[in-house]
């Protein structure tokens, strides 16, 4: 491999901080007061390199100066692209460190410098790998970088250090060979890291979610975004070169981290939206694969989705169809919601059947039969369900038991029996916060439900709602998923914005195993963990039970608790197939059906890294957790599982700490050629 050696030579005393590392705000201020410093220059022409060689390496010593980079820049191999030295593309394309915290993260952050790379020379890039040098007195650590490819020849790297004196970073390019899959035109996959990297716009950015929806609905009315560009999905394509997560383990976590609000809630509210009239203005909608095919969902039922200012816009006053998108239904369970509230908004509905994680048959029978007992004609053909009002015009009221307390049909039913003619009596309902929030939503709008959190549902319909503003629960599961993150590295975090009540079931197990665990306010939790942690006992159950949607991860962390653990999942016959994969990292786990047995040994087992295959939304959550505690690398194929239902969790995961990032890799079908 052939090196580049670009020496630049910064005065010392600029930027200089007592301990080594800055603020992002006095980095920015230091780069922008001294662009003018520095004498970099390439000591081995670039263009000497062989663009079939393969691969080279360029060190940049004291590469913290934006001049630096752009008088590299002219010497044509490399392209400067992007510079900004407050809350610019850094920000934007979630350059993150464990040292940053999240405030100072919200204001600005360090430089960031895009870099191009000529065609001419080299085709693609394949890996890159950032390492840092002692330089001077100060060390530089190589995870004080962090890069993010933007497309088949760019990437942008963003120095965290930028406190350093002086700093030398290895950046080591591969160009593959002419035949191999990245020279193809589907080497456009690899943007969907820059895709990912840019779902949300810089201010949504782990931004302030707590706060509520204050605007008036006259000044929302001013929106900053058009629906088209909300649903912009990933190219992914079957066979391609795909993400992964690559995941170094046992590092410890620290910090706070912003949980978003709950996307089995906004999916839920975001369904019910289509039974007001009015305009609903939301908050806290996380921004997630789910999310945006739910946008897209509504708007081909004629639903208008505009952001506005920290929330979404939401008008259904005019339906143009009863028949929603096939593609997007069936991308998510959710999707299949919006029957009830068609049946009720139009007296009709053709709903294609729904997708969601494969996680067991799913089937939709109680929907269906709670929708004929409130006066609608179902019939199921061809992948569809076609629905409509028996008399011709609205549903009625009627009484329903529910065999299971389905959380879906619970909501279903609810949006239908919201604007039935007459009453209306659900029993044996869900009782999960989400379906409280859907109720509250809908009340909010004028609806009259009573006994939301209950197993009763009364409903009294009401033909026309109006709009709304809302706000959308924090998301218990993810909130759930972080604690489970602190417990399995052995560490101390907190979260916020959490309804500590929403997670009793998940605080008691930890604490049981041996986690402290403090409501540090409201609306805040801390958990500290100690090295030891003990087995222990769970079967998951309908709210208030232990929730199937954390049974994965906890998995991964009674892998590492001392003892014998049994853990029985009861709501989805076919939840525990990370079990497979957690085998891989060498977890001692035996399967009998839906039961596990994970033997943790005397002190708790060491897992180690290896490839895994996150095959749903949660088995991929807890292959992230065991990642975060193996011994090496866990790389994590199947992660458009996880970005479906969290945002962000590997640039949140990095805040805390954690060295996760995403990288291209084969599918495991052309691996195995
Ligand atoms: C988008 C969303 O909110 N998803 C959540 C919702 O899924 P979802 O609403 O699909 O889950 P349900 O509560 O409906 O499913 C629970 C059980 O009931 C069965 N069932 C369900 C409906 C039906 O008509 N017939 C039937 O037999 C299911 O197969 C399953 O065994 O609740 C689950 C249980 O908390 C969570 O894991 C999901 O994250
Ligand atoms: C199972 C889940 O989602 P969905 O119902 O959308 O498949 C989940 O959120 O864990």
């Amino acid at each position: 491999m052939e090196a580049i050696r670009v020496p630049g030579n910064f005065p010392k005393s600029s930027c200089d901080l007592a301990q080594g590392w800055a603020s992002p705000q006095h980095t920015s201020s230091c780069l922008r007061k001294h662009s003018d410093v520095g004498t970099s220059s390439l000591t081995h022409p670039l263009k000497n390199l062989n663009s079939q060689s393969g691969r080279f390496k360029a060190v940049f010593e004291g590469g913290r100066s934006s001049q630096f980079l752009r008088r590299f820049n002219r010497n044509q191999l490399l392209s400067w692209d992007s510079y900004t030295g407050h809350g610019g593309p850094a920000y934007k394309l979630g350059a993150a460190n464990s040292r940053i915290s999240e405030p100072e993260m919200k204001q600005g952050s360090s430089g960031s410098v895009g870099f191009s790379f000529e065609r001419k020379n080299f085709r693609s890039i394949a890996s890159i790998r950032v390492l840092g040098e002692h330089s001077s007195t100060n060390v530089c650590k190589s995870d004080s970088f962090n890069w993010v490819l933007k497309g088949r020849n760019r990437f942008c790297l963003t120095p965290i250090c930028g406190v350093e004196n002086r700093v030398a970073l290895e950046v080591v390019l591969e160009a593959p060979p002419p035949n191999s899959p990245l020279h193809s035109p589907e080497a456009a996959a690899l943007e969907s890291a820059s895709y990912l990297e840019s779902l949300s716009s810089p201010r949504a950015e782990l931004g302030n979610r707590s706060s509520k929806a204050t605007q008036t609905l006259t000044s929302l009315k001013k929106t900053i975004l058009h629906s088209s560009a909300l649903t912009d999905m990933s190219p992914f394509r079957p066979g391609h070169l795909v993400e992964c997560f690559e995941v170094e383990g046992r590092r410890r976590l620290s910090g706070e981290v912003n949980i978003s609000g709950a996307k089995n809630s906004a999916l839920a509210v975001l369904a019910g939206a289509i039974c007001s009239e009015g305009q609903v203005y939301l908050e806290m909608i996380p921004d997630l694969h789910d999310v945006r095919r739910m946008f897209q969902v509504l708007q081909s039922v004629g639903v208008k989705v505009q952001r506005a200012s920290s929330g979404f816009m939401i008008d259904a006053k005019d339906l143009t169809s009863v028949e929603p998108c096939s593609e997007a239904v069936r991308k998510l369970r959710a999707s299949f919601f919006v029957i009830g509230a068609l049946l009720g908004r139009k007296g009709e509905a053709v709903v294609p059947l729904p997708g969601g994680c494969n996680i067991g048959a799913r089937p939709i029978d109680l929907h269906v039969r709670g929708l004929e007992a409130l006066g609608a004609d179902i019939e199921i053909r061809q992948g569809k369900v076609f629905g409509r009002a028996l008399n011709g015009r609205n549903l009625t009221g009627g009484s329903f038991f529910l065999d299971y307390p389905s959380v879906g049909a619970t909501e279903t039913l609810m949006m239908a029996a919201a604007l039935a003619d007459g009453h209306t009596t659900l029993s044996n309902v869900a009782q999960e916060p989400e379906v409280v929030d859907l109720a509250n939503f809908l009340n909010s709008c004028g609806a009259c439900i009573q006994g939301a959190g209950t197993n009763t549902l009364s409903i009294s319909g009401i033909r026309k709602l109006h709009g709304t503003e809302y706000c959308v629960i924090p998301d218990r599961i993810e909130a759930g998923t972080f604690l489970i993150a602190a417990a399995i590295t052995r560490s101390s975090i907190s979260m916020n914005p959490v309804i500590p009540k929403h997670l009793a079931s998940v605080i008691e197990k930890l604490r049981t195993i041996g986690c402290q665990i403090q409501v540090t306010r409201s609306d805040s939790l801390r958990i500290n963990c100690a090295e030891m942690l003990r087995s222990c006992n769970v079967k998951t159950l309908p709210y208030p039970g232990f929730p199937t949607d954390l049974q994965p991860q906890l998995m991964s962390l009674l892998t590492t608790c001392s003892g014998q653990s049994v853990l029985e999942e009861t709501v989805f016959e076919g939840r525990m197939r990370q079990a497979e994969e957690l085998q891989k990292l060498g977890a001692q786990i035996k399967m009998s059906r839906n039961i596990a047995i994970i033997n943790g040994k005397e002190t708790g087992s060491l897992l180690y890294g290896a490839p895994v295959l996150a095959t749903d939304l949660r088995a991929g959550a807890a292959l992230v957790l065991a990642g975060l505690s193996a011994e090496g690398t866990t790389y994590i194929e199947g992660i458009s599982h996880i970005d479906r239902g969290y945002e962000k969790l590997d640039l949140k995961l990095r805040l805390l700490g954690a060295s996760i990032q995403r990288a291209p890799c084969l599918p495991a079908e052309l691996t195995l050629e």
